[in-house]
């Protein structure tokens, strides 16, 4: 208790000589405690006289910043605040020349420990290592996000979208036409993608085998999956994608209990949580054992998955800093790490992009047709063979992932924190300084919906930053813009926009790949899986809003003013579905989603009103 108190004294000491404003709160939503028991003690809190509560229980609340927006830092007269409890200062921070500053000085702005813990499970990796070890990393890492392995990420996409649009349209055939879960779907279709592209294994031919969350004890083993007779001379009890849902879904119990712990609990979701990271462990560490005579076997980088790609760009470069004789950069482990972390960064992501950048299309039918028609004007050409930078496949769909990206980041917080005293440059001239030991969020929707920093991009006076308005990327006649403003999005690695012509705002102020050195390397990969499900649904069908009053037969009822009404609380209900989504919930299916129907072109029955 008197270790409490001090600690707090210290930390509002800190916090008023930062020059930053603050406010006090109980806890930190970085205490572990919190992360597994903050739900039950926010309730309690919740009950309390909205009097005492109502400056700072928003802040405890996961994912506040995703709806309160700007709102909090407007309130502060400040785009950058801190809580100050007893155990650690937290800074929010949507500044755009602050953020800048925070992710090009990666040494000031560590990534906290929690998200090493938990990401490092498999082996250490290029997300959760750092300085020296960092760039080991990333030299071997860097060739396999080349655009040369484009060709594997976009057969895969292909594939995975053609089956999916199958079974969408036979269940939408057998079930009345609502399609009330495509987050899952796509949370599926995301997950056969990224492995099939990493590990070369397909997971299922069909979306529709793939149980997300197995239930303890399963014993179903994965008859398609192939591996178990291929790569492991083990008796597995679960198959591959059993073994690696199971690890997902218990990410959290697996990095923080001790595996000796798990195997024993009396808890049979822990029990199952243990089966399931050591079956993956075996599954992974085989394959990645047979990839290096595979990789000897020479195979064009066409044809490679991005373990071979990952295996050969290890044993071709080698480590400068070695004095010793030439020897491979990373070791099994880190490399079996790399591959976990590619599923981990890359599968739930996209598919929140795609989920997101659908739904909206469905809310906007208008901005749909516009990209059907240049989906359709290029579909012989580069879509038969993409030629490496899938934005060019379509301007129109482009401004419109990186809009959705923008009104929906599928990462909603970069976290970093402070070993020493930071001194940081705001926007507004101001120089503060970020405490040691603070926890630092940079809220990247908030960054983004700030008026302070996006206001000449609006199109029109309706236009707000609330709105989906794709054309705000691409200049008012249509065309490209090649005069803008060196944006993050000519960031050397990221690359793909690199004189494309869309708008680029200011650094920090859009940043859904993060930014600086440690921005997204996959952002290519995600670029070209959501091209390559766009253009497999929206070639012959369209993705409707589901409106049950405007199905064939409430039409014929409906006046033509009343099917406005219906359609525009439809949509008012879509947009508030997809502002309230909480990203990861989706996965499981118990989040509310958006409800849509494919429809054949030509035949669709909404209107734009
Ligand atoms: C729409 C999809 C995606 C989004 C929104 C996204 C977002 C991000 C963000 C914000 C970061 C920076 C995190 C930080 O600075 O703390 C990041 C890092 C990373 N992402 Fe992605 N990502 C996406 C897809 C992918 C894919 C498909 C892959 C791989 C196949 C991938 C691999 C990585 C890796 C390896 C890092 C760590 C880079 C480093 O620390 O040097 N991401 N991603």
């Amino acid at each position: 208790m008197i270790r409490s108190y001090r600690s707090f004294r210290a930390n509002l000491a800190s916090a008023k000589a930062s020059g930053l404003p603050y406010v006090i709160v109980p806890i930190t939503n970085y205490q572990i405690f919190w992360i597994f028991t903050g739900k039950f003690f926010l309730a309690v809190l919740c009950r309390l006289p909205e009097t005492w509560t109502a400056s700072w229980i928003d802040f405890l609340k996961v994912g506040w910043s995703s709806r309160l927006f700007h709102q909090p830092f407007k309130n502060f007269g400040c785009d950058a605040f801190l809580t100050v409890s007893p155990f650690s200062n937290v800074l929010w921070i949507c500044d755009a020349a602050a953020i800048t500053q925070i992710t090009s000085r990666t040494e000031d702005f560590e990534k906290p420990s929690i998200m090493k813990k938990i990401l490092d499970i498999f082996g250490e990796n290029i997300f959760t290592s750092g300085g020296q070890d960092w760039k080991r990393h990333r030299k071997v890492m860097s060739p396999v996000f080349a655009e040369r392995h484009n060709y594997v990420i976009w057969d895969e996409s292909i594939r995975q979208a053609s089956h999916l649009r199958r079974y969408l349209l036979n269940r939408q055939k057998s079930e009345g036409g609502i399609i009330d879960d495509m987050a899952v779907e796509l949370h599926r279709l995301s997950l056969h993608v990224i492995c099939r592209t990493v590990y070369g294994v397909p997971l299922y031919e069909t979306p529709i085998a793939l149980a997300l969350s197995p239930r303890p004890g399963d014993k179903t083993l994965d008859s398609t999956c192939g591996l178990r007779s291929r790569h492991s001379r083990n008796a597995h009890l679960l198959g591959f994608g059993n073994a690696l849902n199971g690890v997902l879904d218990n990410l959290a119990s697996i990095a923080v209990c001790s595996q000796r712990l798990l195997a024993i609990s009396p808890s049979r979701s822990h029990r199952f949580a243990y089966q399931a990271y050591t079956e993956f462990f075996t599954y992974i560490s085989t394959i990645t054992r047979s990839k290096t005579v595979a990789v000897a076997a020479e195979r064009g980088p066409q044809e490679m998955d991005l373990l071979e790609a990952l295996t050969s760009s290890n044993r071709n470069l080698t480590d400068d800093a070695s004095s010793g004789p030439s020897r491979s950069i990373l070791s099994d482990t880190e490399i079996t790490g790399n591959t976990f972390l590619l599923i981990v960064a890359g599968h739930e992501t996209t598919a929140q992009a795609m989920y997101q950048l659908l739904s909206l299309l469905a809310i906007h039918p208008s901005i749909q047709r516009e990209i059907q028609k240049s989906l359709d004007k290029h579909r012989r050409s580069e879509l038969a063979s993409p030629s490496g930078d899938p934005s060019r496949i379509s301007n129109s769909a482009s401004a419109a992932l990186l809009e959705s990206l923008r009104l929906f980041p599928p990462v909603a917080n970069l976290p970093r924190r402070t070993v020493r005293p930071q001194s940081l440059q705001l926007g507004d001239g101001r120089t503060v300084t970020v405490p040691a030991d603070t926890e630092v969020n940079i809220t990247i929707g908030t960054a983004h919906r700030n008026s302070n920093q996006w206001t000449r991009y609006e199109l029109d006076d309706a236009d707000d930053l609330h709105g989906f308005k794709p054309r705000r990327w691409m200049r008012s006649d249509g065309t490209k813009d090649n005069s803008v403003d060196g944006g993050n999005f000519t960031d050397a690695r990221a690359g793909e926009h690199r004189g494309s012509g869309y708008r680029k705002p200011q650094r920090g102020a859009f940043l859904p790949f993060g930014e600086g050195v440690r921005a997204c390397p996959g952002r290519r990969f995600a670029n070209t899986e959501v091209m390559a499900v766009l253009t497999v649904l929206l070639s012959e069908h369209s993705i409707e809003l589901a409106v049950p009053e405007l199905d064939e037969a409430g039409l014929k009822a409906l006046s033509g003013k009343e099917r406005k009404t219906a359609w525009l609380q439809a949509r008012d209900r879509a947009m508030a579905t997809l502002n309230a989504t909480k990203g990861l919930a989706l996965k499981l299916g118990t989040e509310e989603v958006v409800p849509v129907k494919l429809v054949e072109r030509g035949k669709e029955t909404i209107y734009d009103f």
